[in-house]
C-alpha cells in the first residue's frame, strides 16, 4: 500500500448470525441445538467494499437507515474484525462511534476523561494537560465533578467529541453522535473538524445531513445494502444518493 492512503480498505465483509427464534434460557438452547431446531439466519452487513481514503481527505460515508455504515466505521476503528478481507490504517484513530463508548456512567466527567484518554491510548499527565481545553470545549464547567449518567446525550457527545479532538490524532472518525448536539454545538464541531482538516488530519464522517456531509467533506462513498453504490467527489455522489431517496 502506498504511504500516501490513510486508510485501504479490501474487499471486506462482515457476516452475522440472527437467531431466528427467540430462546428463553440456555437449557432451550441447548435442547433446540441438538434437535437441530435451532435456526440462525446469516446476513452480510457489508459485501465486498473496497476504498481509499486519502491522507488529509474529508471521507463521508453516506446511506440509508441500515445500509452498513456503522458497522463498516467499526471496522475501520478495529472494534470489529471484518469477516473477510483486508483493512490497513496509517496513523493514530480517534474514533467517535457510540455515544458513550469508552465513558463510565457511574463516574464524573473528570473521572472519565482520565477513563477515556485512557481508552485511546493516552497517559494521565497528556489527559491532565489537556482537561481544561477539554471541558472549555464540552463547555461542562458546570457539571465537572457529575456523574456522566444524568449527562444528557448531547452533553455527553460534547465530551466524547471534545476528548477525541483535542488529543490531535491522524485519522477522526465521527459517527451520527454529532447529531445529538445543538445548532451551537454542531457549529463548533464543524468549525474543529474544518481546523483539524487544514492541519492535514484525515476525516471520516457518517451523517444523514447531506448538508452537513457536502460542508465538511470532499469524497463520497454511498453503501447501499452493505455493498459500494458510487464513490467519488462529494457533490456527484450526494446528488446521486438524493436522487435515488426521493425516487424511492
Ligand atoms: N452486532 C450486530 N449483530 C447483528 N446484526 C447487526 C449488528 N450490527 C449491525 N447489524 C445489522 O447490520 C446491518 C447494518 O447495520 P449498521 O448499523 O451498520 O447500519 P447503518 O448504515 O449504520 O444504519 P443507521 O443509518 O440506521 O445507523 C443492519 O441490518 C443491522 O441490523
Amino acid at each position: 500500500m502506498q504511504e500516501e492512503y490513510a486508510i485501504q480498505v479490501k474487499n471486506v465483509y462482515m457476516r452475522f448470525n440472527l437467531a431466528r427464534q427467540k430462546v428463553d434460557s440456555l437449557k432451550e438452547y441447548m435442547v433446540k441445538r441438538l434437535k437441530r431446531e435451532y435456526i440462525r439466519d446469516e446476513f452480510n452487513a457489508v459485501s465486498d467494499v473496497s476504498f481509499l481514503v486519502e491522507k488529509g481527505d474529508s471521507f463521508a460515508i453516506i446511506g440509508t437507515n441500515g445500509s452498513g455504515k456503522s458497522t463498516l466505521l467499526k471496522m475501520i476503528s478495529g472494534i470489529y474484525k471484518p469477516t473477510s478481507g483486508e483493512i490497513v490504517a496509517h496513523g493514530s484513530i480517534a474514533p467517535m462511534i457510540e455515544l458513550g463508548a469508552g465513558f463510565d456512567m457511574e463516574l464524573t466527567a473528570r473521572e472519565n476523561v482520565y477513563l477515556n484518554g485512557a481508552v485511546l491510548g493516552h497517559t494521565k499527565d497528556m489527559m491532565s494537560a489537556h482537561f481544561e481545553d477539554i471541558i472549555s470545549f464540552a463547555e461542562l464547567w458546570d457539571f465537572v465533578d457529575v456523574p456522566i449518567k444524568n449527562f444528557s446525550s448531547g452533553m455527553k457527545a460534547r465530551l466524547g467529541f471534545a476528548i477525541a479532538t483535542i488529543t490531535k490524532p491522524d485519522i477522526l472518525i465521527v459517527d451520527e453522535i454529532l447529531s445529538v448536539g445543538d445548532a451551537n454545538f454542531k457549529e463548533k464541531c464543524e468549525k474543529k473538524m474544518a481546523e483539524m482538516k487544514a492541519n492535514g488530519v484525515t476525516l471520516i464522517l457518517v451523517s444523514h445531513s447531506i448538508e452537513q456531509v457536502l460542508s465538511v467533506c470532499n469524497r463520497a462513498l454511498w453503501i447501499n445494502k452493505g455493498r459500494v453504490a458510487a464513490i467519488g467527489d462529494v457533490r456527484t455522489i450526494c446528488d446521486a444518493y438524493m436522487t435515488y431517496v426521493t425516487q424511492n
